[in-house]
Parts: C-alpha cells; structure tokens; sequence
C-alpha cells in the first residue's frame, strides 16, 4: 500500500474484461494562445498501462496537448481552453480538482534533463518530502526503489551523495525519470524524452519506457518515428492543431486511414 495519500480516486477494476480503461478522457478540447488556436476539437481516450505516442511536425501542437494534460500549459496567461478532459473520471478543469493534486498523479520529464543542483539522492527524495515524508528509511527505501525502476541504481549507488551533475545526459534523464517516480504517479508525460541523447542513451530510455507501462500509464510525444514505431502501443498524428488519426501504433504505420499520416510518415513533408 502506498505511503502516499492518493488524492485522486482510482478506478475499481474493470468489470468487463476485454473493455479497455483509460486514464484520460478528452472531449471537444480546443486551446488559444490569446487569438491563434493551436489545438481544435481534440477527441480522444488514453488506454491505461499502455504507452501513446504523439506525433507530427514541428509547431502542430504535441507538447502543447501533453502540457494541457497536466494543466501545465496554464502556466501562460494567454491560454483559453474549452472542452473536457477526464482523468479517470473527473474533469481536470473543474476549479475542485486542485491542479498539484493532477500533478502528483500526472508526472512530466522534460525535453532535456533537468536534475536540480543538488545531489542524487537529494534530487529523488525532494518530492517525498514535499509530501510530507520525514523518516529517513522512509527516504532512503524511496530513493533506491525509484532508481532501482528507473534502471540506474546500479550506475549510481555508491555516489548517491554526489551532485547530480556529474552524471551524463543520459543517466541524467533516467535521474529525472526516477525523481518522477518518488512520487508515485500514475501516468507519465514525455516530451521528447530522447532528443537531447545519444543513441544509446536512446535505445537504455526507450528499453525503460517499455518497462514502465506495466506499472504506469504513458504519454510521449517524440519526433522520431522509427521511436514511435518501436516503443508505443497506440499513436496519434498531429497536423495544425488537428488529430488526424489515432489508432494501434502497428495499423498507423502500415496501413493509414488518411492520406496526411501517409504522407507523412513516408516523409512527404514535415
Ligand atoms: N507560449 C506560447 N505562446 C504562443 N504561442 C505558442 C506558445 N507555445 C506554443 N505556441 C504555438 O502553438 C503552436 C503549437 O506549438 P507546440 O510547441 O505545441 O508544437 P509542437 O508540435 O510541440 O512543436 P515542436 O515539435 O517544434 O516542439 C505553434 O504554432 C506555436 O507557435
């Protein structure tokens, strides 16, 4: 059992076995920076314990859709939204639904690795303690689960108090990764996860990702398709702030419904 108090009610488990859940439910959502409309009629559900990648070309509104998930994207005052969004059934805009609260259960890493100045193991327990966790075993228990399945304990268990840093942009978004998981989430944001590593750093990130979706629901927007490709279950194409197609990851890319996915996934543009 968790030592964190779940502000969010969980689903009970289904009852229908081959209906599958979601954790979002995204109805008619639509978003303005000031006047330019940068997402529109967005309808679409994310299964749970699956990974969903977002694709499509630069400027049609990927980390835009994942940032409203998390209601991060608010942070901009020029943002307007209208629609639904249910995260395992209530609306994360309802003015009740406090937005730390989505954001311990919606978690995000960021583009580039972005440890804090401090040290490894201060870098995972900061979250906990932020929750209230004070007990030192408490602590220490959190910090090597979260590293053990982020899958960088073993690069890391003897400098824990060394600044993190020191690590390389690889080990330092596993780091992040981990620094996410301390807070027990239940469903991960990436917003290109990859783009600052090497390859394989790469290929370690995406090998962790598939690892995770046993325990977390996952979101990842990516650039690369061959990424998409390899790691998700379900895609969605982006174009100019539209969903063009979002189905099995497979069925994307073999065989399209709409004539933009194919051109671009054939690199006819974008
Ligand atoms: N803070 C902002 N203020 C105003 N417009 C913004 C802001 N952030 C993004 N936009 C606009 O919203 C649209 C979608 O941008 P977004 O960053 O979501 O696209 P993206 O698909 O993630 O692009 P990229 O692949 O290049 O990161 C673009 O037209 C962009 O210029």
């Amino acid at each position: 059992m968790s030592i964190f108090t779940k502000a969010v009610i969980q689903d009970t488990e289904p009852v229908q076995t081959n209906k599958q859940s979601h954790v979002f439910e995204i109805s008619d959502l639509n978003l303005w920076y000031g006047e330019d409309q940068a997402l529109k009629d967005i309808n679409m559900d994310i299964a749970q314990n699956e990974i969903t990648a977002i694709i499509g070309p630069s400027g049609c509104g990927k980390s835009t859709f994942i940032k409203t998930l998390n209601r991060m994207v608010e942070m901009i005052p020029t943002v307007k939204t209208s629609g639904t969004i249910k995260y395992n059934d209530r609306n994360i805009f309802d003015p009740k639904f406090a937005v730390e609260d989505l954001r311990t259960q919606v978690g995000m890493v960021f583009q580039k690795p972005n440890p804090f100045p401090k040290t490894i193991y201060e870098n995972i327990a900061y979250g906990p303690k932020i929750h209230g966790i004070k007990k030192k075993q408490d602590l220490d228990e959190i910090v090597e689960k979260s590293l053990k399945d982020a899958a960088i304990w073993n690069e890391v268990k003897d400098r824990l108090h060394e600044n993190a840093y020191g690590l390389s942009g690889g080990q330092q978004q596993r780091l992040c990764i981990a620094r996410c998981l301390a807070i027990e989430p239940d469903v991960i944001l990436m917003d290109e996860p990859t783009s600052a590593l090497d390859p394989i750093s790469t290929l370690k990130l995406e090998e962790l990702v598939q690892n995770l979706k046993q325990k977390y629901s996952i979101v990842i927007v990516t650039h690369n398709m061959q990424q998409a490709a390899r790691v998700s279950d379900k895609t969605a194409f982006f174009l100019n702030g539209e969903l063009i197609e979002y189905s099995n990851t497979n069925k994307l890319f073999s065989n399209p419904n709409d004539k933009r996915t194919e051109d671009y996934i054939t690199g006819r543009f974008g």
